[in-house]
């Protein structure tokens, strides 16, 4: 099956929800030109870093959010990934990825596991508990947010559960491209499977971001990449390349986990 992908490489206004929400519209709008079967945005969009004011500026369950990927599903026939958002719970505030498919029913939800205490992070938010695991139109896929893409045991927890394609969502700082770009070609190598890769572009108080959005195949080739300023990037995606791959190189039947 094949997908038209969409990343909405935005800039992000600091610590201001109401303008970032009035940007996506205006960005899903100019993407639904190219009608993408999914639509992608970056990590804690609405708020950007702006982490010490998280407690007024997140949003409690997401309700907002999930209310705006609801109608843009609709709207647009669309599936949704929809960046992540600063997420009141009731164990802190998460930093939670949101799947909508193109009915507008909720396919699933993920809350970042590794905080990245760089960026001070576990000072002002909360680790998720579990996979990024959903599916959409009967295929299986994995969310990951950021700092994520640094630990590929975690990665490969995914693919163990036979994911095709992994979305990662990021606000990843422009010094470090270089381990971005090889630390995500690395997965969909490793992996086998198709890496959708959604960074922001712009600057903040204290760190301007990489841009450089990437759609990589499961041979690990760059099939899409944007620049580093804000733009959509549209790629399509055809799994079967997925079980070529694997079939070729069988590394999910050679793995000798009981040496591991
Ligand atoms: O791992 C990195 O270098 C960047 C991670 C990051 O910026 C994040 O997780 O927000």
């Amino acid at each position: 099956m094949k997908f038209k992908i969409a990343c909405l490489q935005m800039d992000i206004a600091f610590g201001d929800p109401a303008n970032n929400y009035k940007h996506a519209a205006k960005l899903m709008e100019q993407a639904n030109a190219q009608k993408p079967d999914i639509t992608v945005l970056p990590e804690l969009w609405t708020t950007g870093y702006d982490l010490d004011n998280l407690k007024t500026t997140a949003e409690a369950g997401a309700q907002t959010a999930k209310a705006f990927f609801k109608d843009a599903a609709v709207k647009y026939n669309s599936h949704f990934i929809g960046g992540s958002v600063a997420n009141k719970t009731e164990s802190g505030i998460e930093n939670t990825l949101l799947v909508f498919d193109k009915n507008g029913d909720q396919a699933g939800t993920y809350s970042k596991l590794h905080l990245f205490k760089l960026m001070d992070e576990h000072l002002h938010l909360a680790a998720g508990k579990g996979k990024g695991l959903f599916s959409l139109d009967d295929h299986k896929f994995a969310g990951l947010i950021c700092y994520d893409i640094r630990f590929p045991e975690w990665v490969r927890a995914h693919a163990l559960d036979d994911v095709e394609a992994m979305f990662v969502v990021a606000e990843w700082p422009i010094q470090r491209m270089e381990h971005w770009r090889a630390l995500l070609i690395a997965r969909a190598i490793e992996n086998q499977c198709f890496v959708v890769a959604c960074n922001r572009a712009g600057s903040d108080p204290n760190n301007t971001f990489a841009g450089h959005s990437m759609v990589i195949n499961p041979w690990g080739e760059v099939i899409a990449e944007a620049g580093e300023g804000e733009e959509i990037l549209t790629a399509e995606i055809d799994l079967v390349e997925v079980t070529e791959a694997r079939s070729r190189i069988p590394i999910f039947t050679d793995r000798r986990p009981e040496f591991y």
